[in-house]
């Protein structure tokens, strides 16, 4: 199988972890695509979806899923999102697509987070993928400096505006050994709006395409 088909293939197996009767928890990329493309064809039974970005909700709208302002739901019993790397404590980074924030958001409010990826993802150490960091615009400079001191080569995402008219610095070099203590060193920062690390809120499953199939990781 190649890619794609290693990302359909997780897409659907997700499918298995959405509820009747639900509304679902839907992340960003070409993975979380696949899911969505997956999830329409049990629309009818689902009440809709809570999406962490307004690509999703274009995608998921375009299929005739209902979406949901994150605000007016209480509960979400699942979240289905894709990753830049994972390592095998399940923790993650994630914001390759700029939605980090409300992918964060989303997966704070859901019980369960289902990371869906292909086998190219999974790493033992994070950081080889660099790590997207939001940042307020006018904090730029100022926050590029703080990330210097805490060992990392910070570079602007140039031409990038997050859905909440934020920027993007993608920070180098790093290889991240206390995941859950740099996540929350970096978030800190004055400026920052958050980081692309999830050790906090790290998966509870993954589900990895791989050549002889989909693994489940917990
Ligand atoms: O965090 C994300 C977007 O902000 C995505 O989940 C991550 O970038 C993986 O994307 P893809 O499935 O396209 O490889």
């Amino acid at each position: 199988m190649n890619q794609d088909e290693l990302k359909q293939a997780v897409g659907r197996a997700a499918l298995e972890y959405v509820p009747d009767n639900c509304i679902v928890g839907v992340g960003t990329g070409s993975t979380a695509n696949c899911f969505i493309d997956a999830l329409a064809t049990m629309k009818g039974r689902i009440q809709g979806a809570v999406s962490s970005s307004e690509a999703s909700v274009a995608r998921l709208k375009s299929h005739g899923i209902p979406v949901f302002e994150l605000n007016t739901v209480d509960h979400l019993p699942v979240y289905v999102d894709g990753a830049d790397e994972i390592n095998r404590q399940l923790q993650m980074i994630k914001g390759g697509g700029a939605a980090l924030t409300r992918e964060k958001i989303v997966a704070a409010v859901a019980e369960q987070f289902i990371c869906i990826a292909d086998e190219s993802k999974l790493v033992d150490v994070l950081g080889k993928f660099p790590l997207p960091v939001e940042v307020i615009p006018m904090a730029r400079s100022y926050v590029a400096r703080q990330l210097v001191k805490l060992g990392g080569h910070p570079a602007y995402r140039e031409g990038v505006i997050t859905d909440n008219g934020n920027i993007i610095i993608d920070v180098h070099g790093l290889r991240i050994s206390e995941a859950n203590k740099l996540e929350s060193q970096i978030n800190e920062i004055v400026g920052v709006v958050t980081n692309g690390l999830f050790a906090h809120r790290r998966a509870d499953v993954l589900l990895l395409g791989t050549s002889k199939g989909v693994q489940t990781l917990k």
